[in-house]
């Protein structure tokens, strides 16, 4: 997969060289090419932003630097074009069914927007070429584009063939599997500051084990994401009736 980042602050996405997603790219899994839109500005100033039109607090960022950035990052005469994530508060909520259709694409663009945004135009200029998403990594303002990017890129990456060691553990995950929130975990020591490992967890009987987990799962769903179990709830039933 290959990712290009453009943003005014490419030093922030400097993350995606380390961990997982580093690996995953010094291994070749990942081709990771970030770019700095101020190379697309040809002023003193290196201006990237303009007052908005119809007033208002802030500052927008200029439709041309973006049109020539994304000219650059992906010709429109190319043999292929990206499908171009825009992060915005206003985007579409990103979720992990989204992170795993992302991880299906052979090329994606990231256009980090900082002020109050990007100029309209410029997503609905690329949507001429290329598949365009605005999405947003959750209820809450960020500053900008880039941290969103780092949450996108790394969910996605770790579902890439070869990216993370057991791909088996993804189908237990949290917002994935079952739609459960996951368990609990443990490791040694059994005892650790007057709290102990769960008896069922040091049992050996791993049916035992499982049936906890599993209940584990459904109490703290139940807990902490009520709107989860009640979907969960929707399936098992749906399930049940499709066996009867
Ligand atoms: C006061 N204004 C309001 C509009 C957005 C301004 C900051 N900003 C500029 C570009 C940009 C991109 C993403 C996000 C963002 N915030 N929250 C999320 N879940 C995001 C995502 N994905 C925020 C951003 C601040």
């Amino acid at each position: 997969m290959r990712l290009d980042v453009v943003s005014i602050f490419p030093e922030y996405l400097a993350a995606l060289d380390l961990s997982l997603v580093g690996k995953a790219a010094k291994s070749g899994l990942l081709d990771v090419h970030l770019h700095d839109l101020r190379e697309w500005t040809y002023d003193r100033h290196r201006t990237v932003d303009d007052t908005p039109y119809g007033g208002g607090a802030g500052m927008v960022m200029k439709p041309d630097p973006w049109g020539e950035a994304l000219d650059a990052v992906a010709p429109a005469a190319g043999p292929s074009q990206p499908r171009l994530i825009v992060p915005t508060p206003a985007g579409r909520p990103f979720t992990q069914e989204l992170a795993y259709e992302l991880a299906d694409e052979p090329w994606l663009a990231f256009a980090c927007g900082r002020y109050e945004g990007i100029d309209a135009r410029v997503a609905a200029h690329a949507a001429e070429r290329m598949r365009v998403d605005e999405i947003s990594v959750g209820d809450y303002v960020l500053n900008g584009g880039e941290v969103a990017v780092l949450v996108i890129v790394e969910a996605v990456a770790r579902l890439l063939p070869g990216v993370i060691g057991n791909p088996a553990s993804l189908a237990e995950e949290s917002h994935s599997g079952d739609g459960l929130l996951e368990y609990p975990v443990y490791t040694k020591p059994p005892s650790w500051r007057g709290h102990d490992v769960p008896d069922v967890l040091l049992s050996g009987n791993h049916k035992l084990v499982a049936e906890w987990r599993h209940d584990e799962s459904v109490r703290r769903t139940a807990e902490r994401r009520p709107d989860l179990l009640a979907a969960w709830g929707a399936a098992v039933g749906h399930k049940a009736d499709e066996v009867e």
